[in-house]
């Protein structure tokens, strides 16, 4: 990414591309003013240079060029520092359709701006000292939330809910090593021993914090990125009637011959809050047909990398020996077994399934008659809550990054405990913080390297 320099003005089209009622063209930089100047004219005849910050006038977008008229718009000026990236910026919202978005964009690129990159405004405003990284990652998110619960952890971490427990240990860590330095200008032995005695305190209770927002990072990481869910067992079963029950639609074929579905099934549903990436398989049997045979081995790839599996079982035939293989599939996996078709006649030995099934939650169900669906998406919430239903004003860890930085924060913290209770000098406990603080700072983002930045930001859409 280009260094961030003074007369390096950006623009993008902030709106999805499509078909939409408005549309708006973002400019931000040192000539973003000068720009708009040369595009907007006012119905009053006013000019863009002389419209005061965060005003909306109404006007025309006029190709100085050739004095065409491109659309009708709407332009806001909003001075830095009083704008989102803290330069000036201009906004364009022009009708929403991609021809007069590009025509606008392609008329503020000849003007003098160059194409923004991914993220490149979020950027800035990170640069500027706007938002942290945890906060700018937190943009990310809401645009990219699945569900009411997921924006809901996003838009406090944007609030600063993480950042502000994050700047408060940093904090804290900072005070220790202050009060550790304060006790090497002393000779006595007893002083340093007593500080370093009060140091252990704080440290069991800043790990203790820790481990706090650590307990949620694995729903947080779930309500981001979603609960990846497959569908599994053998022929028949009603995998597929299962995901177009979980989806209220209609969307895989279900029909009464076994092998019906070949290709792999992925969609999005929200179940209380969790995002479901719930996919479909190929019942998995042995089988000669070669479309029928890839199909079962991606079913068999794809349950080691779910998060959670539901076996269907079918409840009118007695356990066989492919049911049995796909139990075994299902070793160190997190699953949950539903038994089909309650509603036929059981020839399934419940007893021996239980046997089977280990500590397994089994559930009997009824896809057809929409029997025991509220109690599996009551178990699915049970699992990946576990206690942990975002409140808003809590801290939630939702990415992956934050909750590796925390862990090895706390290996730091617990390595400075070690050398405490070794009985060494102060200056050794001073090395294990400073390392604890520095990891927490990755956070946040004020000890972060360049290119962890620039690969944050590459992964946002262009205009963000
Ligand atoms: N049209 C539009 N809608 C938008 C945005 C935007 O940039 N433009 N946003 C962003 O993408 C989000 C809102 N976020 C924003 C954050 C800060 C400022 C801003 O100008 N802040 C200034 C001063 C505010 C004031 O003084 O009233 C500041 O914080 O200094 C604007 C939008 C969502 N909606
Ligand atoms: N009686 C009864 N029939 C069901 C139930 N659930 C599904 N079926 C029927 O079982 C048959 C197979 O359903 P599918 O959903 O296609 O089964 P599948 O597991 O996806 O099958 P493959 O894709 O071939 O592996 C269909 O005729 C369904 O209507 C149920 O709860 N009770
Ligand atoms: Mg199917």
């Amino acid at each position: 990414m280009n260094v961030l320099t003074s007369d390096d003005t950006i623009s993008a089209i902030a709106t999805a591309i499509g078909e939409g009622g408005i549309g708006i063209v973002r400019v931000s930089g040192s000539k973003a003013v000068a720009i708009a100047d040369k595009l907007f004219i006012g119905k009053t005849g006013k000019r863009a240079a002389d419209i005061l910050s965060h005003q909306v006038v109404y006007g025309d977008i006029v190709d100085p060029g050739s004095g065409e008229t491109i659309d009708e718009a709407i332009l806001i000026i909003m001075r830095g520092p009083r704008s989102y990236t803290r330069e000036d910026i201009v906004e364009i919202h022009c009708h929403g359709g991609p021809v007069p978005l590009r025509r606008i964009l392609d008329l503020t690129l000849t003007l003098g701006a160059r194409l923004a990159e991914p993220g490149e405004f979020t950027k800035r405003a990170f640069l500027s000292g706007r938002l942290d990284l945890a906060q700018a990652e937190a943009v990310i998110d809401i645009i990219r939330s699945k569900t009411d619960a997921s924006l809901r952890v996003a838009v406090g971490n944007l609030s600063g809910t993480l950042s502000g427990e994050i700047k408060h240990l940093r904090h804290d860590i900072l005070k220790m090593i202050a009060q550790l330095e304060a006790a090497i200008d002393f000779p006595e032995e007893d002083i340093e021993e007593a500080a370093a005695a009060d140091v252990a305190e704080l440290i069991v209770k800043a790990n203790a914090e820790i481990g706090k927002l650590l307990s949620t990072a694995q729903t947080g990481r779930i309500l981001r990125e979603g609960l990846a869910t497959v569908i599994v067992g053998k022929p028949n079963v009603g995998k597929s009637s299962l995901l177009n029950a979980l989806l209220r639609e209609k969307r895989a074929i279900v029909t009464d011959i076994p092998g019906t579905t070949r290709d792999i099934i992925e969609e999005y549903v929200n179940i209380r809050g969790i995002p479901l990436k719930i996919i479909d398989t190929a019942g998995i049997r042995e089988t000669t047909d070669v479309v029928e045979k890839i199909g079962v081995e991606r079913a068999k790839e794809l349950v080691n990398q779910a998060d959670l599996i539901l076996l269907l079982l079918d409840a009118s035939m007695p356990l066989s020996a492919e049911d049995r293989a796909v139990l075994e599939l299902l070793a160190g996996r997190q699953a949950i077994i539903l038994v089909n078709k309650s509603d036929l006649p059981s020839l399934l030995e419940f007893e021996e399934l239980k046997k089977a099934a280990g500590n397994r939650l089994v559930l009997k169900i009824s896809v057809t008659q929409g029997d025991g669906l509220a109690e599996l998406e009551q178990a699915i919430a049970d699992l990946v809550y576990s206690g942990h239903v975002s409140q808003g004003e809590a801290a939630f860890v939702n990415n992956v990054r934050h909750a590796d930085a925390l862990r090895h924060t706390s290996q730091r913290l617990e390595e400075a405990l070690a050398t405490i209770e070794a009985g060494m000098p102060p200056d050794c406990i001073v090395v294990d913080l400073r390392a604890a603080w520095e990891k927490l700072g990755e956070i946040t983002g004020d000890t972060v390297g360049e290119d962890i930045i620039d690969q944050i930001f590459t992964q946002f859409c262009i205009g963000k």
